[in-house]
């Protein structure tokens, strides 16, 4: 069976083809069917993408020539193109389900999956492969079937994942094999049900397979394949990073370092920053990647980047690598080319996919280990940068990390965007136990010896930690540069002091918020043990590692 299949699992001998064989479910059968319709065009080419989606009504192509149009595999004179979604600008969490977790009933949505397909054969849908995982060590092979309507997204896809052209095929051919099948994705947003009328985006993890219904947003296709795609690597000997990536070379000795954030709060800021250009920076990803846990290797999984709009102006240097925007205006210059408005004017959350020409210094893979990790909060309590030197301390830090949901998602009903909330390693799209993942990050900082810094990127009380203090400080650390204070009373724990920015545990008023922060990190460790009927319940060092904080304070 193996000969006839890539890293992962496409093909099966007719022999094979049976309720045994723990590569079928009725949803991986399900979802592959509809691949195969005669409403469904494969589309293999990004010539045919492009064209498709700049023949899509609406979609707006602008006078901006795409930069690296040749090697990228575009018509040489391909142009940014502008496609614009409606009142959703933002993934929605809220729509997505998990079969296999408690509380899921595989039955119903079975049956809501089957209405689905069925209702999308009066619809016209392009299906294509791409290969997520850019190294021999990882690399998944991946199909997408979207109505055709969404061929703006079905072009950003291609462009976004690693197309799988006859020379990446080859490429990969010898990749290490994965007990797994192949990712299959349907998407339909024109699909709509009284019952789910914020979007339905079904999960089956084991089989690689997921149906992504009445969502238009990009972000949906991206995250839903990188969610099977992590879950994969997880289940394979890797560590499941959403998180940005980069190499420090120092001269004398390299930096490696990643930092894990939810969506919005910095990942690709800090993994692109320049630092003036002082530093030579090879970048991994500002996104995903996975981290081999025997070698500890990275691999980055996608060769294009999906960033905000937010902080480029329509004539930055960076602008010429965009290949498509969504949620963005158009305006004429003063020579009346259309050009793109960015800097949220039209709304929040505006995106771009930008090729990886964009990064000179591009890994798809670095052999070297990490040196450190850096965990995103947005935590008032928590100054601009601490360092955590207890492996312990740094791993539950991680479990229970702390932040604020940004507009880069789509919130459904009363749900303050101010109220903070933890997302353990910043990975809201994990489809296993929360408990394996706190055991991976645990060995990196126990057996690796990986070092630990928190961010905050927030607000620290009631001043904002600015993009230059975290950067300043992130090169400090690169740097060995900066002196470090004792955090209170806090062992294992230690801050860079920043002017603005000053730490005093004798201000009653903040040690017992800084105290009422670590009592919340706790009160999330301990519901995990009857939340989802103990799905995600953690091990008791956990709890315990924070009660000795508190017990500090
Ligand atoms: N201290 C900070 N560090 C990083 N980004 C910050 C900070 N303060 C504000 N920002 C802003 O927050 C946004 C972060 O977006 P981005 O880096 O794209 O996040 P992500 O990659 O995690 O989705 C940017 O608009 C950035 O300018
Ligand atoms: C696109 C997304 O994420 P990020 O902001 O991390 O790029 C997303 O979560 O939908």
């Amino acid at each position: 069976m193996e000969d006839i299949n890539m890293t992962t699992t496409e093909r099966f001998a007719r022999g094979a083809i049976a309720p045994d064989n723990r590569l079928f479910s009725n949803f991986k059968v399900m979802v592959e069917t509809a691949f195969y319709g005669n409403n469904v065009t494969p589309v293999d080419d990004l010539a045919t993408a492009y064209h498709n989606a700049a023949t899509t009504p609406g979609v707006i192509i602008t006078d901006m020539p795409v930069a690296h149009a040749a090697d990228l595999g575009l018509p040489a004179d391909a142009k940014l193109l502008v496609s614009n979604d409606g009142k959703v600008v933002g993934r929605t969490a809220a729509a997505r389900r998990i079969i296999g977790q408690p509380g899921i009933d595989s039955d119903y949505y079975a049956g809501i999956l089957r209405e689905a397909i069925f209702d999308g054969t009066s619809r016209q849908f392009d299906r294509g492969d791409v290969i997520v995982g850019l190294s021999n060590e990882f690399s998944v092979h991946a199909h997408l079937c979207l109505n055709h309507r969404s061929a703006p997204n079905f072009y950003s896809y291609l462009l976004n994942f690693q197309l799988a052209t006859a020379d990446a095929r080859a490429h990969y051919a010898d990749s290490a094999a994965l007990p797994e099948d192949d990712i299959y994705l349907y998407a339909d947003p024109e699909w709509s049900h009284p019952d789910f009328p914020n979007g339905l985006a079904l999960f089956d993890p084991a089989h690689n397979v997921a149906a992504v219904l009445g969502l238009r947003y990009f972000g949906e296709l991206k995250k839903a394949t990188l969610t099977l795609a992590w879950a994969t690597a997880h289940r394979n000997g890797f560590v499941a990073c959403h998180g940005g990536m980069k190499q420090y070379d120092l001269g004398d000795r390299k930096f490696t370092m990643a930092a894990y954030g939810l969506s919005g709060s910095g990942k690709s800021t800090i993994t692109f920053a320049k630092h003036g250009d002082k530093y030579k920076v090879t970048i991994l990803h500002d996104d995903a990647f996975v981290i081999n846990q025997q070698t500890g290797s990275t691999t980055a999984l996608e060769p294009a980047y999906f960033d905000k709009t937010a902080d480029y102006h329509t004539y930055d240097d960076a602008v010429r690598y965009f290949l498509t925007c969504q949620n963005v205006g158009v305006t004429l210059d003063e020579d009346g080319k259309k050009v793109i408005v960015t800097q949220e004017l039209r709304n929040n959350n505006g995106r771009a996919v930008k090729s990886r020409y964009m990064t000179p210094n591009r890994a798809d893979h670095l052999a070297e280990p990490l040196d450190a990790i850096f965990w995103i909060m947005k935590d008032e309590t928590l100054p601009p940068i601490l360092q955590i030197d207890d492996p312990a301390l740094a791993a539950v830090f991680g479990l229970t990390l702390a932040t604020k949901r940004s507009t880069a998602e789509n919130l459904v009903g009363p749900v303050d965007r101010n109220q903070l909330v933890i997302e353990p390693f910043a990975n809201p799209f994990r489809c296993y136990p929360l408990a394996e993942d706190y055991a991976d990050f645990k060995a990196l900082f126990h057996d690796r010896g990986t070092a630990c810094y928190v961010l905050n990127t927030g607000y620290y009380g009631t001043t904002k930690v600015t993009p230059a203090v975290t950067l300043g400080a992130i090169e400090q650390v690169a740097n060995e540069r900066g002196t470090w204070h004792a955090f209170g009373p806090v062992p294992g724990m230690q801050y860079l002091p920043v002017d603005g920015y000053s730490v005093d545990f004798a201000d009653a008023d903040y040690a017992q918020a800084f105290r009422a922060r670590i009592q919340a990190r706790l009160d999330f460790v301990n519901q995990q043990k009857t939340a989802m009927e103990g799905y995600n319940q953690l091990p008791a060092d956990a709890a315990t590692v924070l009660q000795a904080v508190l017990d500090q304070l």
